[in-house]
């Protein structure tokens, strides 16, 4: 079984300022989710709540369908994994993997293995970790716990670029094994989008968009050929590159008509990356409601 997440007009204040305003989202259970925003957008205080580790000032939080607060049974199914993990910085790694056994569900031959196959060295105090294999001791302990609902919030930062590959190879090998609910927070957004089934995008404590990953790719392109030919469309670029006398240009939406004066004018159309969507979406001059 894996978990739904459903919030009802939920509203979370630290002080004056609310993190989160009157948000509502409701996630299918079995799919892998991305949560992107900007820096202080409302994202680690969306996962805080769906773990259990903050109440909302207002409205309802629901895991698998049930109140996630104080309900100890759905709690213990899961697993929110911050960048570094919440370990006892003085226990060894072998320590902090057998303490996982806390949660019924935790997998320790799993986490081992993980542990071998990532060079995480067992007998070594987590505080003399480096912050990569650090990162990787959290994954590792995120992907043990075989959790129903399993958020990773920034868990790669710190991990180079082919650690953070064979993580995300190996979140998808125990996905397809296990399918389960998974939210991906993360600013590594093209990195990232082809594992993702759905996007979610938080600004300002609200969500911005939510859709899947086809609307996304589909929402903008990408358009090259000769600069004469791609200036004469007359379209207002996001962003654009030069290469001698060809010019690419990205632009957030395309109707039929432009589409069929590129077709005609010899320049090619591709789709736009969910990076270049996000920025563009999140910029303050392009904020139009989800
Ligand atoms: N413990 C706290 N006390 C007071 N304000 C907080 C606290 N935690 C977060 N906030 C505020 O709530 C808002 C949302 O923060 P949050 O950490 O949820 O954003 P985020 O999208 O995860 O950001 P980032 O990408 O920078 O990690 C921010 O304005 C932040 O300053």
């Amino acid at each position: 079984m894996s978990f739904t997440v459903n919030l009802r007009s939920v509203t979370l204040e630290y002080g004056a300022e609310p993190a989160l305003a009157d948000v509502d989202l409701d996630l299918e259970a079995g799919k892998i989710y991305g949560l992107l925003g900007r820096n202080g957008a409302g994202k680690t205080s969306l996962l805080s709540l769906l773990a259990a580790f903050r109440k909302p000032t207002s409205g309802e939080v629901l895991v698998g369908g049930e109140p996630v607060w104080e309900n100890a049974p759905i709690v213990s199914r899961v697993a929110l994994i911050r960048e570094g993990g919440d370990f006892d910085d003085t226990e060894t790694v072998k320590g902090t993997i057998e303490s996982g056994q806390i949660r019924p569900s935790f997998d320790t031959d799993y986490a081992f293995a993980l542990a071998d196959r990532f060079e995480v060295p067992l007998k070594k105090r987590v505080n003399a970790l480096s912050r990569g294999k650090r990162s990787v001791l959290a994954a590792l302990c995120g992907l043990a716990a075989r959790a129903e609902l399993t958020m990773f919030d920034e868990v790669h930062l710190g991990m180079d670029a082919p650690t953070r590959d064979a993580f995300y190879k190996e979140l998808l090998a125990e996905y397809m094994d296990r399918p389960h609910t998974v939210i991906l927070s993360t600013h590594l957004i093209d990195e990232v989008a082809n594992y993702l089934e759905e996007v979610v995008i938080v600004d300002k404590g609200r969500i911005l968009r939510h859709a899947d990953i086809e609307t996304f790719q589909g929402m903008g392109a990408t358009l090259t050929g000769p600069a004469a030919a791609v200036d004469a469309l007359g379209l207002e670029p996001l962003a654009e590159q030069r290469l001698g006398g060809t010019k690419s240009i990205t632009v957030a939406a395309l109707d039929a008509a432009a589409r069929e004066r590129a077709a005609a004018a010899g320049i090619e159309v591709g789709p736009v990356g969910l990076q270049d969507l996000f920025i563009h979406l999140t910029a303050p001059q392009d904020r139009n409601g989800a």
